[in-house]
């Protein structure tokens, strides 16, 4: 099939069947959901742009493989060329929803197609695996799929390794191995957009101790299947408000989930990795499942360039912007914007070819990014809170607006500087008030500290990758010699 449209899309989403419970209640019609509806618009949206003319060269390119087109996120990158058509896609689908959703279907698609251009991880442990990665990297790529993910175990006890916790399957882990394949039991948090995806894949981040070998597992599964149970978060909007008084929050609300798998059989076809520690401890680093680092860091600017603008216009709108604290506050915005487009710009330019021929871009700057954003993203929210001001929570309605009655008030009251009429001005607070103070905005938050992952440990962890790669000290150790060298001189003077 190659590349589907938004309604191909939609249409899946109406014969898949997975147990979705949210708000007390069990979703059954996922696509007529009033918490669904939209966002499952603009993901079609994308799916469309696929089609489109305009984007369709720069997004998708005919496979050598299958002679199909298909998405940019199928190709493994060969070249700067291949990097940067692929980064085309991130910019043009983070750009057209504004960096506000993370896990558009390129984070995942990018995720198995590195996973399936790594050979050489599978070959040290099970090269059936490998076999089982590539298919599916196939199958996902000829039907257009949209992937879900979950890695993390539920928090429970984190001072504790998996088989150490309370409940035996606390975490997510095999019961038992049957001839067509592992059936699995436990939770894994969390799911973004589970309920609008096709498939969830599951792989682990490292961490595992010698005795939680039955809680090493990756693999794929349709999102209904029998036995896993999706239960999502509180909605943090009612699917009802109108886009023009939650322009952000009615539009991009990402939803989550925790997946709950209630002995569920995963076929072997679909075992990525099972029982082995070193094996669980290794992928991530390995097979370059962190390569949607590149995506991440593409849609995480796209993102903070957005709220430094809403930041810069509110501060135009009332006329502060010309006050020194108020300056300081958006050129810091401005210098994050600009140092997160520097550090891509030169994860790029300082490609790399790995063994297996893909190119990659720089894994330091990108991590740098990684460590960066969780800090600049809360600042910019903070900044947007601090110059809106009360202006922020006082816009009226939209149903006020269309009141005669009210009018002249609004009209008079809710205007900014000359030449920012009341309109236009409690338009630019609703979108300023959805990032900033609406609970959609807080997930935001939240979702740029920690989507990767605890940035404790991964700043840890990136450490550690810095110094393999950096093994020696040059500039200290000539330091050293040069202070031995002239010690020796003054020694032979006296
Ligand atoms: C909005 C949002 C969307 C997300 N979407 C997804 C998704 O689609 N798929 C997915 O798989 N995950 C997703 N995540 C989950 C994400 O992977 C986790 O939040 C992240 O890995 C951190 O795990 P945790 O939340 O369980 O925190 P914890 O690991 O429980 O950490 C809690 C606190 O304890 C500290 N801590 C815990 N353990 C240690 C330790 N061993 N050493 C030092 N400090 C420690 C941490 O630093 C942190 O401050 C999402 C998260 C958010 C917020």
């Amino acid at each position: 099939m190659g590349i589907r449209t938004g309604a191909e899309y939609i249409q899946a989403l109406k014969t898949n069947k997975p147990d979705v419970w949210m708000g007390g209640r069990k979703i059954t019609d996922i696509v007529n959901e009033d918490n669904f509806k939209q966002p499952i618009r603009e993901i079609a949206r994308l799916y469309d742009m696929q089609h489109d003319p305009k984007y369709q060269d720069s997004i998708t390119r005919i496979s050598d493989e299958t002679g199909e087109r298909v998405s940019n996120a199928f190709i493994v990158p060969k070249n700067y060329d291949d990097l940067m058509a692929r980064k085309d896609l991130y910019s043009t689908w983070a750009e057209e929803t504004f960096g506000l959703m993370g896990r558009t279907p390129d984070f995942l698609n990018i995720t198995v197609t590195s996973m399936a251009s790594s050979p050489e991880f599978f070959d040290d442990f099970n090269p059936q695996w490998y076999e089982n990665v590539k298919n599916y990297h196939k199958y996902i790529r000829d039907n257009d799929l949209f992937l879900t993910h979950a890695l993390v175990n539920p928090q429970a006890d984190r001072s504790k390794a998996s088989h150490e916790q309370e409940e035996e399957f606390a975490h997510l882990g095999a019961v038992e191995e049957t001839s067509e394949g592992i059936i699995v039991r436990g939770a894994k948090m969390l799911a973004t957009l589970a309920p609008v995806t096709d498939e969830v894949i599951v792989y682990p981040f490292p961490g595992f101790k010698p005795g939680d070998e039955k809680y090493t597992l990756s693999f794929a599964v349709p999102i209904d299947t029998p036995g896993l149970r999706l239960l999502c978060r509180e909605p943090m909007q009612d699917g009802k408000r109108p886009i023009a008084d939650h322009p952000l929050a009615s539009r991009f609300e990402e939803s989550d989930a925790i997946l709950i798998f209630n002995d569920v059989l995963v076929p072997w076809h679909r075992v990525f990795l099972y029982n082995n520690v070193d094996a669980g401890n290794q992928l991530y680093g390995r097979t370059g499942l962190s390569q949607n680092t590149h995506q991440n860091a593409v849609r995480g600017l796209v993102k903070l360039r957005f709220a430094q603008q809403i930041a810069s216009k509110i501060a135009d709108s009332i006329g502060v912007d010309g006050f020194l604290n108020v300056q300081t506050q958006l050129g810091e915005l401005v210098q994050s914007v600009e140092t997160i487009r520097a550090l891509l710009r030169v994860s790029e330019e300082e490609y790399e070819i790995k063994a297996n021929g893909e190119a990659v871009p720089n894994p330091i700057p990108l991590e740098t990014i990684r460590g960066i954003l969780p800090k600049a993203y809360p600042r910019a929210i903070e900044v947007i809170q601090t110059i809106g001001a009360a202006g922020l929570i006082l816009p009226p309605t939209h149903a006020d607006m269309d009141i005669p009655e009210l009018k002249q008030d609004i009209d008079r009251y809710y205007k900014g500087r000359a030449g920012i009429s009341s309109v236009e001005r409690i338009k630019l607070l609703k979108l300023g008030w959805d990032l900033s103070g609406e609970a959609f905005g807080q997930r935001l938050v939240q979702y740029e500290r920690y989507y990767s992952g605890d940035p404790v440990r991964k700043l840890g962890m990136f450490y550690n990758n810095y110094k393999k790669r950096q093994k020696t000290f040059p500039m200290v150790d000539r330091a050293l010699s040069e202070a031995d060298a002239s010690k020796n001189m003054v020694d032979s003077k006296s």
